[in-house]
């Protein structure tokens, strides 16, 4: 069947339509049948909660968290917690059912949820956002469950905040579960390669896609958009397969080198300095949307949705897209992206590195059994390349983009599984 292209969809981005607008697509590819698709495309679960919180100051805030399970028919539902000023219910439903597409890319046996929390962990102290976490896991008590919905870290979140999810979840039960969550501290029943897992995803997603293109990665240049866990990751491990990093960014600006960025001196210095890359030396400051269009050859966006959109689209000037954040393509900007001859590899394929690890970790958690550092980055390396080469096959079989391509794959599969499992 021909590519179709997305309905165009209205003025302001919004990421639940961009992932409609994808799903549409591909369920029409598919031949999805009524039924089956008002299944797929409706979440199974949306609970809003008030959390009221002491701050430091002794006043009382009231935070808004949001747990949303987009499906549970592959498996329990699994998906990160985001902290960050933007959350909103539509961002959390789209990044939900981006989860349950991943879970399918990958092939692993589960649904997919997201949890947020509009508030900004930068300006809150330790004790605030450990409060704050443990409210959210009290009044997500019923939801949660190694069987149920395994949360994770996104942004703004990290192994510390997992650990307070575990420790809280653990208490109420009366006995220590830590397969409840993943991305915990190692001491906790973390999995060794979780932090890295992800931009290591990302990193192989674009070795795979460089062949492709016959792209040399010693020759290759590269932008990396973000610079939390996925982004300086990401940039860490091209970097090492001798991928020239021309720049970096995040949330204070974007920092250019023509020579390259030292990127573990970046790290470092992000380490050293709060977090942040504010007043790195290294590099010239250049205004943050410039990073996007700069002459390169991978453009790595690993911050957030929507930053490729209309307003930039034509100006990009990379060969291969390889998206580390969830979302920053608007769909209305993939007509233009195919147009432009350019490859995606989209955020479901090339971020599904993160909820692999996690699978194992959970795997580990409940033999009671550690694997080592080696097995975990073979088994997740294996996995990323065959849902690359599914994705790419089935971009070739109907002459489809790799996005839809990786929907297709995805929705086939849920679909399948709903089907034989007889509806519910
Ligand atoms: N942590 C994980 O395992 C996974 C994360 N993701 C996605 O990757 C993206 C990044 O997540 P993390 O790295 O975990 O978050 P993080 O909180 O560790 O880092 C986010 C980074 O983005 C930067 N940033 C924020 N707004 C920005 C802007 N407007 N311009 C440039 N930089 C900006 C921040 O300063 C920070 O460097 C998100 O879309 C997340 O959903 C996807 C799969 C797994
Ligand atoms: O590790 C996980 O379970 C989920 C990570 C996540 O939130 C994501 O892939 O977007």
């Amino acid at each position: 069947m021909a590519y179709i292209e997305p309905a165009p969809i209205k003025d302001k981005e919004n990421p639940l339509e961009s992932m409609m607008s994808r799903f549409d697509i591909a369920a029409q590819i598919l031949g999805l049948d009524d039924a089956t698709y008002n299944v797929l495309k409706s979440p199974t679960k949306q609970v809003i909660v008030s959390l009221p919180i002491t701050m430091d100051d002794g006043r009382k805030r009231v935070f808004e968290g949001y747990r949303v399970i987009h499906s549970n028919i592959l498996g329990p539902a699994k998906g990160g917690i985001r902290f960050d000023p933007d959350v909103n219910l539509d961002e959390v439903k789209a990044l939900a059912a981006w989860m349950t597409w991943k879970c399918a890319v990958v092939d692993i046996p589960y649904g997919g949820a997201k949890g947020g929390i509009c508030c900004n962990p930068r300006a809150m102290s330790a004790g605030e956002i450990e409060r704050l976490m443990r409210a959210y896991t009290s009044a997500m008590m019923g939801i949660f469950g190694p069987d149920r919905d395994i949360p994770a870290p996104d942004m703004g979140t990290g192994p510390r905040e997992m650990a307070w999810l575990m420790d809280e979840y653990s208490k109420a039960q009366g006995i220590t579960v830590n397969a409840v969550v993943t991305g915990k501290p190692l001491v906790l029943g973390g999995s060794l390669g979780r932090v890295e897992a992800t931009g290591r995803g990302v990193m192989v997603s674009a070795l795979s896609a460089m062949e492709k293109l016959k792209l040399n990665p010693a020759k290759a240049t590269c932008a990396v958009q973000g610079f939390g866990n996925v982004g300086s990751i990401s940039a860490k491990l091209l970097h090492e397969r001798g991928v020239r990093i021309k720049a970096v960014s995040d949330i204070t600006g974007a920092y250019y080198n023509d020579n390259g960025i030292d990127i573990e001196e970046a790290i470092a210095y992000k380490e050293a300095n709060n977090g942040t890359l504010d007043g790195y030396q290294h590099a010239e400051k250049i205004p943050a949307d410039d990073l996007l269009t700069l002459s390169v050859d991978v453009l790595v966006p690993a911050a957030k949705e929507d930053v490729i959109t209309m307003a930039n689209v034509d100006k990009i000037q990379a060969r291969l897209i390889v998206e580390g954040a969830n979302g920053p393509t608007s769909a209305r900007a993939d007509a233009i992206i195919n147009e432009k001859g350019i490859m995606a590899v989209p955020d479901i394929l090339a971020n599904a590195g993160g909820v692999t690890v996690s699978y194992f970790e959970w795997v580990q958690n409940r033999l009671g059994y550690k694997w080592g550092l080696d097995r975990v980055n073979r088994r997740s390396d294996r996995i990323m390349r065959d849902a690359f080469d599914h994705v790419y096959q089935t971009a070739v079989k109907y002459n489809i983009p790799m996005r839809i391509a990786a929907y297709v794959v995805a929705i086939d599969k849920v679909a399948k599984t709903y089907q034989f499992r007889g509806g519910y």
